[in-house]
């Protein structure tokens, strides 16, 4: 289990509450659209929604060869890439993070 993350208890912030922190800054990009921004890129992409799906195909594969390499480090990292370009397909097809948290959560 990982020793990372805010300490439980009163005030402590969900432990999940980075997740949302950068899904409003992903809509937040969406909207703006600033210079110099690669979440920004890929909302004007011209290769439009592919280059977020490619992307996403990407780091799914180097995640499975972190696991293949048993390099934990390596797995957390790409998982991270992963995740952050889930968001923003999310984002992109107007879905957002509780779309995901009640998904997972009717499950239990
Ligand atoms: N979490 C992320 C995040 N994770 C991954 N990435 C980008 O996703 C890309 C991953 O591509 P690769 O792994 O293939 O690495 P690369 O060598 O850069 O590859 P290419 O992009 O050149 O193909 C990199 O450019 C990373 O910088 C991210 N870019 C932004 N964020 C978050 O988005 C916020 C807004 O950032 P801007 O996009 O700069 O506005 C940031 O504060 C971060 O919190």
């Amino acid at each position: 289990m990982s020793d990372r993350g805010p300490e439980s208890g009163e005030g402590a912030a969900p432990p999940d509450a980075v997740l949302d922190e950068l899904f409003a800054t992903i809509e937040s990009r969406k909207e703006e659209l600033p210079e110099g921004s690669y979440t920004a890129s890929l909302f004007t992409h011209e290769k439009g929604e592919n280059a977020v799906l490619e992307k996403i195909g990407e780091e799914t594969t180097e995640a499975i060869l972190a696991a293949k390499d048993d390099d934990r480090d390596e797995l957390t990292a790409e998982s991270a890439d992963l995740v952050y370009h889930l968001l923003v397909l999310f984002a992109m097809k107007d879905l957002d993070v509780d779309d995901l948290r009640g998904e997972l959560r009717d499950r239990f």
